[in-house]
């Protein structure tokens, strides 16, 4: 399945049982040995009885993430098409709590990733200096960048650019992702304003690299924007892969909305060696 590009391979384990290590994930993420894919999505039941399902995300490299928008809308649509729910409205529970995924009528798919966090102990963020009108100084390679930092429920790191198309994004990116500042690691987003409701954006995805998109940070970057006055409060984010709308009041309090394009691409069969 992908959402505007952002790939996944998503796995039904409520009707069968697997125990996945890290060395499976990468194996079936790996494009040229595996089936490939951005992320493994994991579908399992609720450990809560309120609940709808579980929701596991693996990066690419193996590691465990808090939140993935563009795989929680894949999410919806995939229990469905599986009848494993009629449901319009999900409660799924992630690494962090609980998420509402909501299926229109009309098939859109939206994900409330819940409210932004700024507190930089949660995020985790550990800032060289204070924060000044929502961003931080950030020394990376000698070279001090402007960031804001934020989570999603997963941390995301956001530079402002004049222009996505030459954004360092293959050489700064990876620097941030891994910077010592951020321990848990951290996607960079590299978004440019194109108006008060539109921005264009690249993401250097912590654990995968350069996505076609990231649901996260579509609304990493466009919360950002709206924090610093930049954004009013309904954003379309135009990603390489395609377009992704975020709405927030800005109210710090307020829960994050995302909607977007969901596809369901091929279903198979892996043969995973015991590893
Ligand atoms: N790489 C992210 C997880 C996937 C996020 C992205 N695919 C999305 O749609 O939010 C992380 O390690 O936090």
């Amino acid at each position: 399945m992908h959402g505007a590009g952002n790939d996944f391979v998503v796995i039904d384990l409520i009707s069968q049982f697997l125990n996945l290590k890290p060395a499976h994930i990468r194996f079936i993420a790996d494009r040229q040995r595996g089936i490939g894919c951005d992320q493994v999505l994991l579908v399992e039941p609720p450990t809560q009885p309120e609940n709808d399902f579980r929701y596991r995300i693996y990066n690419a490299d193996g590691s465990e993430s808090g939140q993935c928008g563009n795989g929680a809308r894949c999410f919806a649509r995939f229990v469905r098409e599986k009848s494993l729910t009629w449901k319009r409205e999900l409660q799924v529970e992630t690494r962090n709590g609980t998420m509402a995924l909501t299926v229109a009528q009309d098939g859109r798919i939206n994900a409330n990733l819940g409210a932004p966090i700024f507190d930089t102990t949660q995020i985790p963020f550990q800032p060289e200096d204070s924060e000044d009108n929502a961003e931080y100084g950030l020394t990376v390679a000698g070279n001090t960048h402007r960031i804001g930092a934020l989570s999603m429920g997963n941390p995301h790191a956001v530079l402002t650019v004049d222009s996505v198309a030459d954004a360092p994004v293959s050489t700064l990116g990876p620097l941030i992702e891994s910077h010592p500042a951020f321990p848990e690691r951290v996607n960079v987003g590299f978004m440019e304003l194109v108006s008060k409701n539109e921005i264009r954006l690249r993401v250097f995805e912590r654990g995968v690299g350069e996505t076609e998109a990231c649901g996260s940070g579509a609304c990493a970057a466009a919360v950002h924007g709206i924090r610093r006055g930049l954004l009013d409060n309904a954003v379309t984010v135009h990603l390489p892969g395609g377009k992704l709308s975020v709405t927030w009041s800005g109210a710090d309090n307020d829960d994050v909305w995302l909607a977007g394009p969901t596809a369901s691409v091929f279903e198979g069969v892996v043969k995973l060696r015991e590893g």
